[in-house]
């Protein structure tokens, strides 16, 4: 399977390397898509069309936004896309041509699990919600005013900045709320999940808990990830879920579906 990977930071480069470099059977890298002004030195660089037309399957790494303006024209010219950025199918018309193919759109599990047991188990459940702990200053968004930033600056302990459904949140925390996404994807309704978004200047580890329950049973997912040292409000763990995705994808069977 060919794989080329659009947006080439903390997930990308690391899995861009990583299949380069062999790491994945039946995987080989044609390039990377990168939008820096510097080229990564050591990787091989294409424009998006030309990595479309070369691969089989493009590794989306780059960002909501880079999801919206890529991703229809992909799987619009039959190639696959293994999504990482999955808060962009919050945007119901996005989600929708994202779908429609031919290229076979596949999402990546990221920072969290348990979303397999959530999918089984969603036509009994009521109440779901997912809490993401990070570090304080990789919070501060865009549209925050000069009040809320220097709150987040100066606090010395958890200070919740958002609660709200699993929709609100992501768009609000675009590099930092998928997770919300991956749940609400994984139960299938966006209205039944909350998410609430927490900034701790002393957090060690990004934690994410998610709970549900329902007349199917009771859950409760701690998750603790080691910040990426290139990103700290990337999970490490990301570019390695993404590399166990496109395994599934380049020698499917005999692995968890
Ligand atoms: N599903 C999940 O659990 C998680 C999802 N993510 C998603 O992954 C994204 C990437 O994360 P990182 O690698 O840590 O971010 P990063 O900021 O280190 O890297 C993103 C790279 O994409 C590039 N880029 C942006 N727009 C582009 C475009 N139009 N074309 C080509 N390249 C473009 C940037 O220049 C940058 O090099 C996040 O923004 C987030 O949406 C991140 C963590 C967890
Ligand atoms: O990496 C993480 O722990 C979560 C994250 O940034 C996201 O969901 O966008």
């Amino acid at each position: 399977m060919r794989v080329a990977v659009l947006g080439c930071g903390a997930i990308g480069g690391d899995v861009a390397r990583a299949v380069r470099d062999g790491a994945v059977p039946g995987a080989e890298l044609v390039g990377v898509v990168h939008a820096a002004s510097a080229d990564p030195p050591d990787l091989p660089v294409l424009d998006v069309d030309t990595a479309t037309r070369r691969a089989d399957l493009v590794v989306e790494c780059a960002g909501q936004r880079a999801l919206a303006e890529h991703g229809p024209s992909i799987v619009d010219s039959g190639t696959g896309l293994l999504v990482v950025s999955v808060g962009a199918l919050a945007d119901d018309a996005l989600a929708a041509k994202l779908r429609t193919g031919p290229g076979a759109l596949h999402l990546c599990t990221g920072a969290v699990g348990g979303l397999d047991l959530l999918s089984a188990a969603a036509p009994g459940l009521d109440a779901v919600r997912i809490v993401t702990t990070k570090k304080a200053t990789t919070l501060v968004q865009p549209w925050m005013d000069e009040r809320q930033t220097a709150r987040i600056r100066a606090a010395t302990g958890p200070l919740e900045l958002m609660r709200g459904p699993a929709r609100q949140v992501t768009a609000a925390f675009p590099a930092s709320a998928n997770v919300a996404a991956s749940v609400a994807l994984a139960v299938g309704d966006w209205d039944r999940v909350e998410a609430a978004v927490v900034a701790d200047p002393n957090a060690p580890m990004t934690s994410h808990v998610i709970t549900a329950r329902g007349a199917a049973g009771r859950y409760r997912f701690e998750i603790g990830n080691r910040p990426s040292e290139r990103n700290p409000a990337t999970s490490g763990i990301v570019a390695h879920a993404v590399l166990a995705a496109v395994a599934r994808l380049a020698r499917p069977g005999g692995r968890f579906a």
